[in-house]
């Protein structure tokens, strides 16, 4: 779908709940071309609620999301978002080759072809390696590999640095650094300190969102 306006995302007054519990309300927000977002906020607050009712998944209570001004179903938001979060949308009965095929079968080509790909993420020689016998950091590796060969715009992250080593943050914030650099947009979660002082990083406490 073309768009009819420039890429961007804009949250209005936002509220969700679980349980009859309020997590956070009055929630507004917006995401340009070459901006991150970070999500802060203590176990439990609703983090990763929030970032499922941006991927579509679950509806916020109160509030409204718009993707290049119009409703979420109504533009292209679901063929420019990619979302990586804790299950990592990896088939683990799959090859890591066979996941990346799949997901390449699922939407447009992005920047890099498979082999550059997992080169960047550094799994390469591992095409053929079912994805159930890679270890936790290198199945996040490949969730990464994911977002590099498919078209997306925004990149919805739930704690990307989870298992990953030190080598592993390096590589995300390179990815990210060079993802915006490009154009495109992230929101994600992290108890970690990001280092991406040169890029213009947005914070939201969500504790503080009630
Ligand atoms: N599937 C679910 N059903 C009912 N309640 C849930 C469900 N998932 C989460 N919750 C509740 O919603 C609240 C917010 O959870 P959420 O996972 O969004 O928090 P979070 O900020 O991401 O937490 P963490 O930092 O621990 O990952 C918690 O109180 C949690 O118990």
């Amino acid at each position: 779908m073309e768009h009819t306006n420039p890429a961007e995302l804009a949250v209005v007054d936002l509220a969700c709940g679980r349980d009859d519990r309020l997590l956070f309300s009055g929630l507004s927000f917006g995401l340009r071309p070459g901006q991150v977002l970070l999500l802060e906020g203590s176990n439990g607050s609703g983090k990763t609620t929030l970032l499922r009712t941006l991927c579509g998944f679950r509806e916020a209570d109160e509030g409204e999301i718009r993707w290049c001004g119009q409703l979420l179903e109504e533009s292209s938001y679901y063929a420019d978002m990619a979302y990586v979060g804790h299950a990592e949308g990896i088939k683990k009965e799959l090859t890591v080759l066979e996941n990346l095929r799949f997901a390449l079968a699922l939407s447009q080509p992005g920047h890099y072809g498979i082999d550059e790909a997992l080169q960047k993420v550094q799994l390469a020689g591992y095409d053929d390696n079912p994805v159930h016998t890679l270890s936790a950091g290198q199945k996040r590796r490949l969730s990464l590999a994911r977002l590099l060969i498919t078209h997306n715009i925004l990149w919805i992250l739930d704690e990307p640095f989870t298992s990953l080593d030190r080598q592993g943050i390096d590589l995300i914030e390179t990815l990210i650094d060079a993802h915006v650099k490009q154009g495109g947009m992230v929101i994600l979660t992290s108890h970690h300190d990001l280092s991406l002082h040169h890029i213009g990083l947005q914070r939201i406490h969500l504790d503080s969102c009630l």
